[in-house]
């Protein structure tokens, strides 16, 4: 066992944490980052599947995620816009297969009014909410109540149209049914992204993406920390008093003066804490749950959507994949569709072997683009449940209730551990972008206590 003397002790080396790292270090302090994996990045994993490179974890990168793009400029990292000419596809309940321009599902007209007036109150009541205080809403109890699917039904008797406007947030953001996250929970999700309007947009949401992969915004912030972190060195115990903290990892331990746990909010509790965290703590981050999504990516020998003049964009509420895009990586001659499989019928399909939860899939993902969908030369499904170090995707959430109980509480430090994650984030919360603002402002928090004003 190594033990080494350092200002700050980081406890997870994804985007947040290295983000904290990197600003600390840039002030004169030292650090030390200790990474339960065998490689730094988290919920960004960029890897070569049988020969075709594919984003694992997160990948797009959207037009109001400025710390993001900062961080890409200040790394030299080059973007690429995702292909989108052409047609989108819609299927509706009996399989109707539809084909639209811009953000509204062709619908019938009835419930196109009800989407249109949907998206509306929502921007409204989005552009009340600030994301980064959504329990100070006057009605933020009222609000954190009720569930998605319920409020919904006190909008609109059209299921047509609930179930599309639910979709954005359940399906395709929170990554859980609509019946067990609250309204406030999705306002702030929406808010998080600037409006609700930006969400259903999917050329805003799924904009570009990273040459040379996502992943390349940890690898190269680790570079530039060099020995200063430490991989496959999980924490399993953080002594700590008022004066610092001694963070015990595999085969190394770090005495500081701080700690940051830059790991997702469901896995704080996993580590013993000496004494232990306080009440509150130990109650709020048991509050928190990740979502749930298969991201599977399909390979083909040609994007041959594009020749049927089709963007590769297409949703269903109906369909088992309810969303999914063109993503072709940059230079790679090939057509690569991704498409995802959410909340229960993730639960569904993982109860099948692997041979018929790939048919099962690459069958839905035929009916938006045809019969050439089903023969990939290339297969990956995303199965981020069963990593022990994360265990869910994309992110997590709080319980009904409880971000208008916990959530001015959740990133409050308890004496020297600070907390530090995008699933933590008002702006850019539950993404990259998030994770790198609070990992700014972690960093920002421990300069102010070390080096009064
Ligand atoms: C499939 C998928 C698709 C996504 N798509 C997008 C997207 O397109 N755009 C976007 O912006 N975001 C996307 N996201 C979300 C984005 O990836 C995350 O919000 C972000 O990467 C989280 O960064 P983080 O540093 O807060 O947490 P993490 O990346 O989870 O990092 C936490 C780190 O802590 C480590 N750790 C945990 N416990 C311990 C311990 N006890 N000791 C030491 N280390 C520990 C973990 O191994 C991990 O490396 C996606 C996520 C997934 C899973
Ligand atoms: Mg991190």
């Amino acid at each position: 066992m190594s033990s080494i003397e350092r200002d700050v002790v980081v406890i997870g080396a994804g985007a947040s944490g290295l983000t904290a790292a990197t600003e600390l270090t840039k002030a004169g302090l030292t650090v030390a980052v200790l990474e339960a994996r065998d490689r730094v990045g988290g919920r960004l994993w960029t890897d070569d599947i049988d020969g075709a490179t594919l984003e694992i974890g997160g990948q797009w990168v959207s037009p109001d995620q400025d710390a993001l793009i900062e961080t890409l400029a200040d790394l030299g990292l080059e973007t690429y816009s995702r292909y989108r000419d052409g047609i989108n596809i819609y299927l509706g309940e009996n399989g109707e297969r539809r084909t639209f321009e811009g953000d509204i599902f062709p619908v019938a007209q009835s419930t196109e009014k009800e989407i249109v007036a949907l998206i509306d109150r929502l921007d409204a009541l989005v552009a009340e909410i600030d994301p980064e205080r959504p329990w100070a809403h006057p009605r933020a109890k009222e609000l954190d109540e009720i569930s998605f699917r319920r409020w919904l039904e006190t909008q609109t008797d059209d299921e047509e149209a609930r179930k599309n406007i639910g979709m954005f947030i359940a399906g395709a953001m929170l990554t859980k049914p609509a019946h067990a996250f609250s309204a406030l929970q999705a306002l702030l999700m929406a808010a998080s992204a600037g409006s609700f309007s930006n969400l259903v947009d999917a050329d805003f949401i799924l904009d570009k993406r990273v040459k040379g992969g996502l992943q390349q915004v940890p690898l190269l912030l680790a570079e530039r920390l060099g020995d200063d972190v430490h991989l496959n060195a999980p924490v399993r115990t953080l002594r700590w008093d008022e004066n610092g903290v001694t963070a015990i990892a595999d085969g190394v331990e770090v005495h500081a003066r701080f700690a940051i746990l830059a790991v997702p909010p469901v896995l704080i509790s996993r580590i013993s804490y000496e004494p232990p965290l306080p009440r509150r703590q130990q109650q709020l981050h048991q509050h928190l749950s990740m979502g749930f999504v298969i991201k599977v990516h399909a390979v083909y020998e040609t994007p041959f959507w594009r020749d049927l003049g089709y963007s590769g964009t297409a949703f269903s509420p109906y369909e088992l994949v309810h969303e999914a895009y063109d993503n072709s990586y940059d230079g790679d001659p090939r057509g690569t569709l991704v498409g995802f499989v959410s909340d229960e019928n993730a639960d569904g399909v993982f109860e099948l072997s692997p041979e018929e939860r790939k048919q099962r899939i690459l069958e839905s993902l035929s009916h938006y683009y045809g019969e050439q969908a089903l023969n990939p030369v290339v297969y990956y499904e995303s199965d981020w449940g069963s990593e022990e170090w994360t265990r869910g995707a994309y992110a997590a959430s709080f319980d009904m209730g409880g971000l208008a109980r916990y959530g001015a509480d959740l990133r409050k430090p308890v004496g020297p551990i600070h907390f530090s994650c995008s699933d933590m984030a008002g702006k850019g919360y539950q993404h990259v972008d998030g994770a790198i603002r609070v990992g700014r402002e972690t960093a920002a928090a421990i300069l102010a206590a070390v080096v009064p004003a």
